[in-house]
């Protein structure tokens, strides 16, 4: 059986859903704080809970790690807090893969907060690390206490360093989601805001090829592999896209720009290509798909 930390939430239920269609036995662990029950898959077990609480692994063979708090900005506010999520959590659950004799941990790292403003392009995963935010930080020291467990226990791991992550269940009223917050201002009819000059850039990754990467991380062992599309795409470029898209004729607003995050950022990727992984859909692609849901969802909304 596998455990699913974080299964309720945006990623984590995508991964779910992967396991479940290949025929994994899955458990699902979240706090539903920013989870949502509406995304959990109903072949999976789900328990309610905290990853910081007591956490039974009977039976659990991987520990799909998932959950943890992913505000960049709320990091900056409350660095204890998201410390005690992803540091504390991470070591708590650390703890309980060590009792019950867990084989292997797979681990959401970040790829857009761990490496700081890039000292080249792109970043492949030997580049410094240099968070400039807690949240940065803690997802780095997640890393490092994984790789700790594996010299002093032998717990087998995966660290997969997402870029951004964007697709279907992202909710553009939570913690971040350029993608998902333009199509919903848009498809309001509301002009969205650009932070700063809108050059700045990211490396916008589909979260059901985020998924497959978590599936074929299975069979991988002890490495750290970046997970993006390898290409970069500024706000104004991804702003052109998605108002092209939705016939959106109005300009969007620019603002100051947001303090603490990179300008510039996009992830090489060879390293999970030689390990048989590749981005299927396209920026594009993924767009509409998310178009699509957002569309769906509001209808059901406007029928209830
Ligand atoms: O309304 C908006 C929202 C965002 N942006 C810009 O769009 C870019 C992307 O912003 P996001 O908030 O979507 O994501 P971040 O790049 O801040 O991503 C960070 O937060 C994510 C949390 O979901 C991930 O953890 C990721 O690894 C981490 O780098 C930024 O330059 C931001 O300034 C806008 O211009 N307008």
């Amino acid at each position: 059986m596998i455990l699913i930390t974080g299964g309720a939430g945006f990623i984590g239920s995508h991964v779910v859903d992967l396991f479940v269609n290949n025929g994994y036995d899955v458990i699902i662990l979240d706090n539903l704080k920013t989870g949502n029950l509406n995304n959990v898959n109903e072949k999976a077990k789900f328990i309610k809970g905290d990853i910081r609480d007591k956490i039974n692994l009977r039976d659990i063979e991987v520990v799909i790690h998932q959950a943890a708090q992913i505000n960049v900005r709320y990091s900056v506010e409350d660095p204890k807090y998201d410390a005690d999520v992803n540091i504390l959590g991470t070591i708590n659950l650390l703890e309980a893969i060590r009792k019950y004799e867990i084989e292997k941990i797979i681990y959401a790292s970040s790829g857009g907060a761990v490496y700081g403003e890039p000292k080249y392009l792109p970043v492949d995963e030997n580049h410094p690390i240099s968070p400039i935010s807690p949240y940065g930080l803690s997802k780095y020291v997640g890393e490092e206490y994984i790789k700790l467990y594996n010299r002093l226990y032998g717990i087998e791991f995966v660290i997969l360093r997402y870029g951004n992550v964007y697709g279907e269940r992202q909710d553009p009223k939570g913690e971040a989601g350029v993608i998902s917050i333009f199509i919903d201002k848009m498809l309001r009819g509301e002009r969205p805001v650009i932070f700063g000059n809108g050059k700045q850039t990211r490396d916008f990754v589909y979260v059901k090829d985020v998924a497959k990467a978590n599936l074929l991380a299975m069979k991988w062992k002890n490495e750290i592999v970046n997970i993006g599309s390898g290409k970069e795409t500024s706000v104004n470029e991804l702003y052109k896209i998605i108002s092209e898209e939705l016939k959106f004729k109005e300009k969007p607003i620019y603002d100051k720009p947001r303090e603490g995050e990179v300008y510039r950022i996009y992830l090489n990727i060879d390293k999970a290509k030689s390990l048989g992984w590749e981005p299927e859909t396209g920026l594009k692609e993924g767009i509409r798909k998310v178009i699509n849901w957002m569309r769906g969802s509001y209808d059901k909304l406007n029928k209830n």
